[in-house]
Formats: C-alpha cells, structure tokens, sequence
C-alpha cells in the first residue's frame, strides 16, 4: 500500500503538469497570443534562451519571433513581448499606472533601493528623495570632479603607450566610469583607474555579477548561497563574491564619509550618501538606515557605470572605424579645444554639433540598457493598438534595443550614422522621440545627466588628446550577449598614443 502511494504520488504530479501545460497553450487568457509552445508552458523558456544551451540570446529570438509571429509575442505562460512603436510611450511614459513586478526585482536584492523599489507611493518618495541631486544644476557641480578623473586616466592610458601595451578599452572605460560614479556616491572613488590593467576588483566583479543575474532570476534560490559561509560561496556564485565585497568596501566608504561629515568636512560637490544623510520630512523622506544607505549607493554604481562605460566604448570603436567620422570629429573638437591640453567648460561641449550627433548615435546604437524593462498590466487589462485585450496582471515589456534597430523609425539601423542626427530638426521628430537609451516616464534613468556629462568629457578628451588605433580587434568581437545589459564576444584593444598638436 505505502509503495504504491509513493508510485502514485510522482504519477499524480505528471498528471497535473499536464493538465497544467494544456490549460496553459489553450485555455489560458494568453493562448491567443502567437509563439512558442514551450514559452506559453513555462517560465524556462527564457532559461533556455539565455543560461543554456544558448547565452543572452532570448533577445536575439525574440527579433526572430517578431519577424513571424507580427508585433504582440507570448514569451511566457504569463508574459508577452510587444515590438510596436506605437506603444512605447503608453507603457513608458509620466503617470503611467503599469508598474514593474515585484518578482522580476526580487533578483536585484537590495529591496530598499530606488531602482528596486515596485511599490509606486514608496518609489515615489525615495525617488523624490534624490531628483535635485540628480538634476542638471547639480549635476553641473560635479564638472570639475568629472574633468579631473579625465586627467589622470589620460596619464594611465599614455604609460600603457610608454610600456608599449595595448589598452583594454572596455575595461579602461569601465575603470573610469567607476571612479566617476564612486566619488559622485561615497565622494571618494575605488581607485579602478590606479590598476595597471584596469581589472580591478570592482570592475571584474560588476562584470560577473550582471553575468549572474540571468541565473538568479530563473533559479531564485540561488540567492540563499549567500547565506553559506563566504569561502564555500564565493566559489559557487559570483554575485555572492561581488556581494560581499562591495558590501565591505561601501560599508568602509560610507563609514569614513560620515565620521567626516559629522566632524563638518564636507566634500564641495553633491554626492549620494551626503543627500540621504540629508532628511526633507515635507516630502516624507527620513534617513534611511545603514543597510538602507548601502542598497541605494551599490544599486546606483551598478544602474551608472557599466552603461555608462558600454556606450562609450562601442560609440569609440564605431568612430575609430570611420576614419572620416573619426576626422571630422576632431576636426570639430579642435575649434574649441586648440591645443592637445586645452580645456572647454562642459557646456561649449554640449554645443558642438557633430560630438552631440556622435553621442546620439552612440546611445542608439549601444543601446546599453537593451533588455526588455518588464511591466505589469494595471487592473482591468488593456486594449493593444490592434485591438487585442491582454488581462489585468500580465507582465509586458518592449526591449530598447528592438526599438534602436527598427528600420522603420532608424533607417539602416546597422549602420553607425551621425549624420542622421544632423538633419532639419522636423525631419527628426520621429527619431528624437523614439531615442530612448534611458527609458520614459516615471522610471526613466535618474543618471541621465551624470550619463551625458561623462559621455561628452570621454569622448571629447580621448579624440582629442589620443592618437588611438584599434588593435586586434574586428566587429566581430563587438557581437554581445544580452546578459541584462551586453557582454562582449571578444575584447576591444586600441594603441592609445599622446598626439602632439
Ligand atoms: C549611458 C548610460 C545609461 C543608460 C543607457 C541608462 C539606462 C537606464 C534605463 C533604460 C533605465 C530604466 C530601467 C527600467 O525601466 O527598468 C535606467 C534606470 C535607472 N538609472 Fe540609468 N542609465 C545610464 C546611466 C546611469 C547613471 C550614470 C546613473 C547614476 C549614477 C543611473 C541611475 C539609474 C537609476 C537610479 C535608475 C532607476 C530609476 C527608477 O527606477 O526610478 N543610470 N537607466
């Protein structure tokens, strides 16, 4: 009887994931929605697309699927995919009542974060919190700080040249990129530029951890190895490695900046922890606890730097495979920086043309955040722009980068062009509004100036003050996995000499 009870029990639970997927393909309030059949019976199709056998290819399929099935695609028992421009700004937009799932951001930890924070009322107050710090006026103070992280990586990248080394560009970004985003949160940096190979701790670390988070999302449990000790953990996830270590080096910055705060030293520029040591009762916003403090500078190193640091480096290596961008931008550059140590204030920067076309074209075309920003459908569902109902509770979402490549709204999209950013303002009104490397609405990027700056400084200073080769590296190494934001297929090289005029 007891055997045949434990025969009964696996056998009872087959019957039920059977039952389970058939109600899933057609009964459930999605099954109208065209695409895979294993996608519409379980959340592992995504597994399968970017863990393995593939890698950061559920992106990549989904253009595929699009292809075939039209615009509205189903890519989970409870999600659908939408490439439709025409939808864009309904879902991403001020006021919008489609808010992000708790259990997509479950995988970010950190649940006291404005990035994590799903709830609409609390996101807003801690949000509220730090839009005056993130504004353009603040952000303006932070030039001289910005300027000087450009000088001195400038001087690491000429001792790679005097020891006749190649520069990794990707991680000597990422390096700097780093120590903008630091010294902005902790006002002090992690010093990711003073290593010799700009493969710092840190940089390797965020590098692993965005790796992970494909796994964690799948197989959430992976998160409890945090719990085990950190000799045994370190070596099963990344992220636990990546965890503890930048919870030691943060609670060791904000530690120092507050015992100096306290004693009324204060850095002369705004900086993250100074803002949420700061209480605005009128706006409901309290100091958050330590724990507090920590989630929201970790999460925003990790929304700032890579991004930032991708984009530069895919939009340097587009420029340097034009020779004639590559010269006319330099050409531009020289009329306000003459001489090879000059230097503009940022906003004669933001002023020239062809560098604002060049970064433009840059955010299009690294589309840094690519990944789908998943929503759910507020009560009583919504109507698609063909008219299909999707129930209340669905998860939708559009991919930035789907709407980067859509040749309807950028034509040639594979093309690296800045010259379409230069034409009759009407004529780019469709592409101004449909630029959108930061998302729209209530969630848009907080960074978005800090972003801008550092975008315009690198870019200005490394053209005009490096004579820079790419060194063994073809478009093929550019080719990257989606992995929440992309991860290279190969490494980006370049000689990186001092010019002299
Ligand atoms: C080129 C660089 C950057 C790109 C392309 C980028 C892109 C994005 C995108 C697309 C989102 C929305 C994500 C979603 O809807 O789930 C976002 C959110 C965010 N970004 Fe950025 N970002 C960049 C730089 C930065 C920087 C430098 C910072 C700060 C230091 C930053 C901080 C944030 C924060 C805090 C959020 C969450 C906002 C919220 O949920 O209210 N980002 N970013």
């Amino acid at each position: 009887m007891f055997a045949l009870s434990l025969l009964l029990l696996p056998a009872g639970y087959i019957v039920y994931l059977v039952g389970l997927a058939i109600y899933r393909i057609w009964f459930h309030p999605l099954s109208s929605f065209p695409g895979p059949k294993a996608a519409a019976v379980s959340e592992y199709w995504e597994a399968w697309w970017n863990i393995w056998p593939h890698k950061g290819s559920c992106l990549f399929e989904l253009e595929r699927l699009h292809k075939i099935h039209g615009f509205a695609v189903r890519m989970g028992p409870n999600e659908i995919h939408v490439n439709d421009p025409r939808y864009y700004h309904e879902l991403y937009r001020l006021g919008s009542r489609y808010y992000k799932d708790p259990e997509m951001h479950k995988v970010l930890g950190a649940p006291s974060s404005t990035v994590a924070e799903t709830d609409p009322v609390l996101h807003k107050i801690r949000r509220g919190a730090l839009e005056q710090l993130f504004s353009r006026q603040s952000i303006l103070k932070l030039e001289p700080m910005v300027m000087g992280k450009v000088e001195r990586w400038s001087t690491k990248l000429e001792e790679h040249f005097q020891a006749g080394k190649p520069v990794p560009m990707e991680f000597a970004l990422k390096s700097l990129t780093m120590d903008m985003v630091t010294t902005f949160a902790f006002g002090q940096e992690f010093g990711a530029v003073e290593d010799p190979e700009f493969m710092s701790i840190p940089v390797r670390l965020f590098r692993n951890y965005l790796m992970s988070l494909h796994v964690i999302k799948a197989f959430p449990f992976v998160k409890l190895l945090q719990r085990l000790p950190y000799f045994i953990a370190r070596h099963i996830s990344p992220s636990v490695e990546m965890g503890r270590y930048l919870e030691d080096l943060s609670d060791g910055h904000i530690k120092s900046f507050v015992d100096k705060w306290q004693t009324g030293d204060k850095p002369n520029f705004p900086t993250v922890v100074g803002r949420l040591l700061t209480p605005n009762e009128d706006k409901g916003f309290q100091v958050p606890s330590k724990q507090g403090i920590k989630d929201e500078v970790i999460t925003l190193v990790s929304a700032g730097n890579d991004t930032t640091g991708i984009t530069s480096m895919v939009g340097l290596f587009q420029i340097l495979s034009n020779p004639q961008i590559h010269d006319r931008l330099l050409a531009e550059l020289k009329t306000i920086l003459p001489t090879v140590d000059s230097v503009a204030p940022y906003q004669e920067l933001e002023k020239l043309p062809y560098l604002t076309a060049c970064i433009k074209e840059s955010l299009r075309f690294a589309s840094a955040a690519a990944s789908r920003t998943p929503r759910l459908v507020p009560p009583g569902g919504i109507y698609l722009p063909d008219g299909r109902f999707v129930p209340a509770g669905t998860r939708i979402g559009m991919a930035i980068y789907l709407i980067h490549y859509n040749p309807d709204l950028f034509p040639n999209p594979k093309v690296f062009d800045p010259e379409r950013w230069l034409r009759d303002p009407a004529e780019m009104t469709v592409q101004n509004k449909f630029l959108v490397p930061f998302s729209k609405g209530s969630r848009a990027c907080l960074g978005i100036n800090l972003a801008h700056m550092e975008l315009y400084t690198i870019m200005a200073y490394l053209i005009r003050r490096h004579d820079l080769k790419i060194y063994n590296t073809t478009a093929k190494d550019m080719e990257w996995w989606d992995m929440v934001i992309p991860e290279f297929k190969g490494t980006f090289k370049t000689w990186t000499g001092k010019r002299t005029e």
